[in-house]
């Protein structure tokens, strides 16, 4: 198979989804994918084996969903327009606004509709100021509880999304305990509670009882219909970024060029810093892998290897589920990675390839 290419291996998503559907059973949380952070529809007839449903950011999330992820399907987009309101409706089973002014502005589209609206605690777990949706003067979500018990009878769910790659439970917990305090009132009026997404229940040392006692008793303390909002927890680990060497130079360091680039196919990586992975990145011999577009800073990090990189090597990024995906992008005119899977039975095989037409057509 020609790189580059994302590889889906359904074994190790097989892993996350046992944990999410164990969690439903023992807590009675509902779990709905968002797609914000993994959408590539040709797993969801597998995921929704184990999942409820799916959430959304925007109209095209909330029909992607509606259309190919079996189950419930939540909107929510920070601001919806006028002309969207409509088919999001027609394409969803509950509507979550994102401020009161919204709610208002659809007020009468949205009558029948199971409505929710979107609470910022003002507390979270983001290391990452830009990801922080409790960050100063932020834009996610109602914050004042008595504003928000001022319109509690309009809606019957309240959405919270306020933890950012947390796998501390006991700093869930304690965030969740200020939810309580703060938004106690309201919260005994709603039928349905969204607890959001950033919670790594599905790594390794997790403690997955004591979530779902803790959730367990939130949804019976306060009578709801509690959710959560997997979107890295659900796909952690479960594909890889297949690419090729190209060609190398020595510039102080041995440097290897890759037929994929960092800022157009995992581009999450650059936004926060971090390094790709790479497993095993143990040897004696160290490489810094580059990627083919122009930017200076194409590089996906520095990594240990068995023996010298040359042109035809294959390697294989780790974790390139989440953000990476739904951020990929045309820069440079760089081939855009095809999307493979690998079936439980160890076959592979390639369900979308993208070429020169696609890249022509994504502009005019
Ligand atoms: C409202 C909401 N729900 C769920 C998620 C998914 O979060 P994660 O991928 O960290 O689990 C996000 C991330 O932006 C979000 O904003
Ligand atoms: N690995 C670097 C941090 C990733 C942060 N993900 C953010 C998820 C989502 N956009 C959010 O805002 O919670």
């Amino acid at each position: 198979m020609q790189t580059p290419f994302y590889l889906i291996d359904k074994s190790r998503l097989l892993t996350n989804m046992q944990k999410i559907a164990w969690l439903r059973e023992a807590s009675g949380a509902k779990s709905l994918l968002a797609l914000k952070c993994f959408a590539t529809w040709s797993v969801f007839d597998f995921m929704a084996q184990y999942m409820d449903g799916s959430t959304s950011s925007s109209l095209y999330e909330v029909k992607l969903g509606f259309e190919k992820f079996p189950g419930e399907t939540h909107a929510y987009s920070v601001a919806y327009a006028d002309h969207e309101i409509a088919e999001v409706l027609a394409n969803c089973d509950k509507v979550i606004f994102n401020s009161i002014g919204q709610l208002d502005r659809f007020d009468a589209a949205s009558q029948n509709h199971i409505r929710g609206l979107r609470v910022n605690p003002g507390v979270s777990t983001s290391e990452f100021d830009i990801a922080d949706p409790s960050r100063p003067f932020s834009r996610l979500g109602e914050h004042d509880p008595a504003q928000i018990a001022a319109v509690a009878d309009r809606i019957s769910g309240l959405m919270f999304h306020n933890n950012c790659e947390n796998d501390d439970f006991d700093r869930f917990s304690e965030m969740l305990a200020l939810i309580e305090e703060r938004f106690g009132d309201t919260l005994h009026r709603m039928n349905w509670v969204s607890l959001g997404g950033g919670i790594h229940f599905t790594g390794a040392q997790y403690p997955l009882d004591r979530l779902a006692g803790r959730l367990r008793q939130f949804a019976e303390t306060y009578g709801v219909q509690v959710y959560l909002e997997p979107g890295e927890a659900a796909i952690t680990g479960a594909a890889t970024l297949e690419v090729t060497v190209l060609d190398t130079l020595y510039n102080g360091k041995n440097l290897a060029i890759v037929d994929s680039s960092i800022e157009a196919h995992m581009l999450d990586l650059l936004i926060y810093r971090e390094p790709a992975k790479i497993a095993p990145d143990t040897g004696t011999h160290d490489w810094m892998i580059c990627g083919k577009s122009c930017l200076a800073g194409d590089i996906f990090g520095e990594f240990k290897f068995d023996a010298p990189l040359k042109p035809g090597d294959r390697i294989s990024f780790q974790d390139a589920a989440g953000y990476t995906m739904v951020k990929k992008n045309w820069f440079n005119g760089v081939k855009m990675p095809g999307i493979a899977i690998r079936e439980l039975d160890g076959s592979i095989r390639l369900v979308r390839d993208f070429d020169y037409a696609d890249f022509a057509a994504a502009l005019s």
